[in-house]
């Protein structure tokens, strides 16, 4: 049964969450230039005055100059904090608004930060937050016990929470106020929970509670040995305007007879013929990074990841060009729009979408609602177009079957005579496009922010690629061979999982009770002591080149960067090639470094893990020969299927 919560709104990012609180202190104050949002005494971050401000460009204009003489499609960004002035280059259409904040601004921020920290730190530790029910412990271990979860693990499990025949039982329930969680991105105060309560405890806050999982046999209980019992909750209330009932929210037997439909288009000969697409995409970055090398502009890199990942999945789903990384067109536009909304209600402090007046004069909705428009038709037109090239084609169908001129996803299922309704086929195709995009961006982003930081992980990648590839794009044949650069991908995604939370909602009384909304936090799975040693390194090499590639199985559910069981990730080996082939292509061409100047990279949660304040970067040339493009976008389309799998094993 879907619940919604009533009496105190929480608001769930879509992938992610951030729990704000809205109580009787909370204004608004917009003057001409500035604008501040208060929660009782406490201003809030950027992304979250950003919902309230419902635009991105208001919470920007006080720290950024936009230069008039830049190309279209980007606006040059001056920063008044930096030591010399250097100009940045960024995509105008920014998911994430990026821009240099006011030194001032900056350090009243940090400080309440600080303070927030602490504050929560000793609050934490002075057990303001513990409450003592002994039976809830017990009803959980008696309750995995009887659906057969061994002793052993039983044991491990409950030895983080307590003894429930202990005298002093220390039962698992963090209590307060959504403003404990409410100043740095919401993952973060839940480490800091998981430390003191462990691998399950319940957050409750006022009349709703959560139980917060990090640990790695509760989480392969939910995800993989009892999925039926658990809904997408609130994640699917929240998606429901952009994806309506596409892969990731849908629930029951709609999810069933689409994930049945969709895998199989994303076969092996499919994810190889990708490989053009891929290099192609990561050329035009290239293109792009070198005009700024030599002009000595710095880059922001977080939204030229974006767009990358966006020309390659727009491409591959529906056969579309966005060439967003050349042109900003109404349609490139359009989608960001919708994306911005979905992060934007991720973080609203209320459902505003939903109150009746709002929806007739919110100029933001009237432009979401405008965007959508322009984005569904579009889709409807290249369904069209498909569908007539599939009638008109001889080709029989088949389990690898590909069309070499449109080998997509779309023209897959149209061919496979999918048995769909207009409607639910552009919730899948809206669906891929998200899930697709954010994602590897997000990846990127932070890959190259570990790079960075870690010169000599930098070296040995580059010593990798420039032996492998030598001058040319990379196939996938290669994947065989860059070993490093894929521990490399392994790795951030170990340190920055996208997303960091999975949220899922008990349909049934399984172990947790009926109706209890869940969050299975990957970050704390990813960055426990536990399990990591030296947690919060950046450590490629924690992986041996000759052992598998980890994933949930081989790590026993404590490392879940695709998630697991039946709803794992489609796209995990489009995206693990994807994000390969880029960087290799990357850092075999660029020296790079954060821009002097630039403000601390710092994480907020949207869709994914995003940065505060863009990823700013300094790239200069390598000293190195150009790779030469491979002749056609798809001439990887007649590698063997079984060179891929191989590639991955
Ligand atoms: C590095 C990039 C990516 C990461 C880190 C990632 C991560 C994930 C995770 C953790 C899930 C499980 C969510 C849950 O259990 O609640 C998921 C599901 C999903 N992903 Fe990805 N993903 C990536 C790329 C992609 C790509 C490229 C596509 C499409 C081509 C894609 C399509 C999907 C879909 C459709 C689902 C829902 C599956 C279902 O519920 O049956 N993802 N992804």
């Amino acid at each position: 049964m879907e619940r919604k919560m009533n009496s105190e709104r929480f608001c769930w990012g879509f992938w992610s969450v951030v729990i704000l609180k809205r109580d009787k202190g909370t204004q608004l104050n917009q003057s001409t230039n500035q604008s501040t949002l208060k929660i009782g005494s406490t201003p809030l971050r950027k992304s979250s005055i950003r919902c309230f401000c419902q635009s991105v460009s208001t919470a920007n204009s006080l720290t950024s100059i936009v230069n008039p003489q830049q190309p279209a499609g980007h606006d040059r960004l001056k920063s008044s904090t930096a030591a010399q002035r250097r100009c940045v280059i960024r995509c105008s259409n920014s998911i994430n608004g990026k821009g240099f904040k006011d030194d001032s601004v900056k350090n009243v921020e940090k400080l309440l930060e600080e303070k927030r920290r602490a504050e929560l730190s000793a609050r934490i530790s002075s057990n303001e937050f513990t409450v003592e029910e002994s039976s809830f412990q017990a009803q959980l271990k008696n309750n995995l016990s009887k659906l057969g979860v061994p002793k052993e693990v039983l044991e491990f499990v409950f030895s983080f929470a307590g003894d429930p025949e202990d005298d002093h039982p220390r039962i698992p329930e963090a209590k307060g106020s959504a403003k404990i969680i409410g100043g740095e991105p919401f993952f973060i105060p839940l480490y800091k929970l998981y430390q003191k309560y462990g691998g399950i405890f319940k957050l409750t806050f006022g009349p709703k509670s959560f139980i917060i999982v990090s640990d790695p046999s509760i989480a392969k209980h939910i995800l993989k040995n009892n999925p039926k019992a658990y809904s997408k909750g609130i994640l699917a209330e929240i998606l429901e305007f952009v994806m309506g009932k596409g892969l990731i929210p849908a629930d029951g037997e709609i999810w069933r007879v689409r994930r049945r439909a969709i895998v199989p288009a994303l076969h092996q000969k499919f994810v190889a013929a990708m490989f053009g697409l891929f290099g192609e995409a990561t050329d035009r970055l290239i293109k792009k990074l070198d005009a700024a090398a030599l002009d000595g502009e710095d880059v922001e890199m977080e939204s030229l990841f974006s767009r990358l990942t966006l020309d390659v999945i727009g491409k591959a789903v529906f056969n579309y060009e966005f060439d967003s990384l050349k042109v900003d067109t109404g349609i490139v536009e359009a989608v960001y729009t919708v994306l911005r909304e979905a992060e934007d209600r991720s973080v609203a402090p209320i459902p505003f979408w939903e109150i009746p007046i709002w929806k007739d004069i919110s100029p933001q909705l009237k432009k979401v609602n405008k965007a959508l428009k322009l984005v569904n038709e579009t889709l409807d037109g290249l369904i069209a177009i498909c569908k007539k090239m599939v009638e008109e084609e001889e080709l029989q169908f088949h389990e690898e079957y590909m069309n070499e001129q449109d080998p997509s996803i779309l023209h897959f299922l149209l061919a496979s005579g999918d048995d769909v309704t207009s409607k639910q086929l552009r919730d899948d195709l809206m669906t891929l496009l998200i899930a697709g995009h954010e994602t590897s961006a997000a990846v990127l982003t932070w890959t190259f922010y570990l790079l960075s930081k870690e010169p000599s992980v930098l070296a040995k990648l580059r010593d990798e690629v420039d032996s492998v590839l030598g001058d040319r794009f990379p196939t996938v044949e290669d994947m065989k061979k860059l070993k490093y650069t894929t521990r490399v991908i392994n790795e951030s995604l170990r340190l920055y999982p996208q997303p960091p939370v999975l949220i899922r909602r008990s349909l049934e009384d399984d172990v947790l009770g009926e109706g209890e909304d869940i969050f299975i936090s990957v970050w704390n799975l990813h960055r426990s002591p536990k399990h990591w040693e030296e947690a919060d390194k950046f450590n490629p090499e924690r992986w041996p080149l000759d052992g598998p590639n980890p994933n949930e199985t081989n790590q026993n559910f404590s490392y879940l960067p695709f998630g697991g069981g039946p709803r794992k990730c489609v796209g995990d080996m489009f995206a693990t090639f994807e994000t390969v082939v880029a960087v290799a292509m990357l850092v075999r061409r660029f020296d790079f470094q954060l821009a002097l100047g630039a403000p601390p990279v710092k994480m907020t949660t949207g869709a994914t893990i995003h940065t505060t304040e863009g990823l700013n970067m300094t790239f200069t040339r390598r000293k190195i020969a150009p790779i030469v493009p491979t002749p056609t976008l798809y001439s990887n389309a007649e590698v063997k299927s079984d060179e891929v799998s191989s590639a991955i094993s």
